[in-house]
């Protein structure tokens, strides 16, 4: 990549990040070997123990923690537990500086070998300048570029230019449980003197730098649909029965159909309509829908033109369909009828969607549903996850010294893109702090996120540490 004519501190900075990069990439490794994986309370230890890592970094460099109770949660399975506790942290501060509080998470998905990794998902592994694990992208990696980018300046001796704040929690992706509360309730406090909020936890849409301003929001369903007291053999009781499986496959099959419009009755009355100002936008965006394909390993898309593509992703609601709990998923030919089996799908929330109204409508249109079978079997609906889109104004001070900073590190203008997936809290944020709000990725558009191929480039990786140390520098440049 271009680097666009540095000052000289700044290129003291990128070089020491140039020649500490296989000790950044060390670090990564030791993160990712932390199955911190929140999708079970029963693996909170492991969250807990990648928290405590991450606040010992954060002492290493000075700052100041606090590791805040969130309480307990009822999970869905109706368990109470109590969750791992949010990072808030602090660098010595100087109050002739503007404060950026950066917001990340440790948690990652759940990963086995046998899904399908071709690499052990928990041992950071380097293929042709591609570092596989698990969190490597999402988001172990951006978290650690914000601390090696602070490290660097501390390094040199260099006086941070910012002053600076962390948020980092261990249930982002079990939809950020107790954040919104902890917002509210250190709005006052820790909240009262941040000028930015920045957020590094998604991907480019192509191989082009891209600032992010907005992102969809997230309603995740369960629908449980139970029946006997026990699992019963096929041939012995089948055909007399009323299956859960068999409900449970027509609630799923009647939410969306083969080209991807949600059947839910009235789910698009509230979508924000089309200007023709939005439709422009998509025009002059870089996405290569052959290379896109490529990437995630399809032969063909519902629709064949970039804009409907990425229309589709950012500005329309989807559904997708997760799992069965309860279904047996084994290898092998077990005849068995289960007794009780969990649907699992999520509805991407896009403006001006409500919640609550998506709530009331996908309960009431999957009971019409089940009432039609005249099913012995008891359906209940839980929506455990509800997280509102986020759409920023790109005009704020904020982006102008991701911009700047961006054309530093990687010599061209970033393309202005949204996101499809995400960030529960961005809206909390925004709307409760009031502060400016961006996101600033720095991960790859091939980066598999979720997936059984999630990687981060080493090249992401170290220049995205760079573009972190030149946005401290080019947002104290804005007063
Ligand atoms: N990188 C952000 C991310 O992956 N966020 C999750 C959060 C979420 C939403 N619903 C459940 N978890 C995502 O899936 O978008
Ligand atoms: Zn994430
Ligand atoms: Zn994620």
């Amino acid at each position: 990549m271009t680097t666009q004519a540095p000052t000289s501190d700044t290129e003291l900075l990128f070089n020491y990040i140039d020649k500490n990069q296989d000790m950044f990439v060390q670090t990564l490794k030791e993160w990712v070997a932390i199955e911190s994986d929140s999708s079970s309370s029963a693996l909170f230890g492991k969250v807990m123990q990648m928290v405590n890592v991450t606040a010992e970094k954060i002492r290493s460099l000075g700052g100041d923690v606090e590791l805040a109770d969130i309480g307990s949660q009822q999970m869905p399975d109706g368990e109470i537990v109590q969750l791992p506790p949010v990072i808030l942290a602090e660098l010595p501060k100087d109050s002739n500086k503007p404060t950026l509080c950066i917001y990340g998470h440790v948690d990652v998905q759940p990963a086995k070998k046998e899904d399908g990794w071709l690499t052990e998902p928990y041992v950071l592994t380097e293929i042709n300048g591609n570092l596989y694990g698990r969190g490597a992208t999402d988001n172990k990696g951006p978290v650690l570029a914000w601390l090696h980018a602070v490290e660097a300046y501390q390094a040199l001796k260099q006086d941070l230019p910012v002053n600076i704040k962390f948020i980092i929690e261990g249930l982002e992706e079990i939809g950020s449980y107790g954040l919104d509360a902890l917002t509210k309730q250190r709005n006052d406090t820790f909240f009262a003197d941040v000028d930015y909020i920045v957020i590094s936890d998604n991907i480019w849409i192509s191989n082009k730098p891209g600032l992010t301003y907005g992102t969809r929001g997230d309603c995740y369903f369960y629908v449980k649909v139970s029946g006997g007291k026990q699992a019963l053999h096929s041939g012995a009781h089948g055909g007399s029965l009323f299956e859960p499986m068999a409900d449970l496959i027509a609630l799923l099959d009647s939410l969306v159909d083969a080209k991807g419009q949600i059947l839910v009755p009235g789910i698009y009355d509230d979508v924000a309509p089309l200007t023709e100002e939005e439709r422009k936008l998509y025009e002059n965006i870089q996405f290569d829908l052959e290379e896109y394909k490529n990437n995630i390993g399809v032969t063909r898309l519902i629709y064949d033109k970039k804009e409907d593509v990425l229309m589709h992703y950012w500005r329309y609601p989807s559904l997708s369909i997760h799992g069965i709990q309860g279904a047996y998923a084994d290898p092998g030919s077990k005849t068995v009828i289960p007794n009780k089996v969990i649907g699992k799908f999520s509805m991407r929330q896009v403006p001006n969607m409500d919640p609550v109204v998506v709530e009331k409508q996908v309960t009431e249109y999957l009971h019409e549903i089940f009432a039609k079978r005249n099913s012995s079997n008891t359906l209940k609906i839980l929506m455990p996850i509800a997280a509102k889109p986020w759409v920023a104004n790109v005009n704020d001070p904020q982006y102008v010294a991701a911009r700047r900073a961006i054309k530093t590190v990687f010599g061209v203008e970033p393309d202005m893109i949204r996101e499809g997936s995400t960030i529960p809290i961005a809206w909390n944020f925004q709307d409760v702090t009031k502060k400016s709000v961006m996101m600033l990725p720095i991960c790859g558009a091939d980066d598999g996120e979720h997936s059984e191929k999630e990687k981060i480039s080493r090249s992401n990786y170290i220049e995205g540490t760079k573009l972190f140390a030149a946005f401290f520098y080019e947002l104290a440049q804005l007063r």
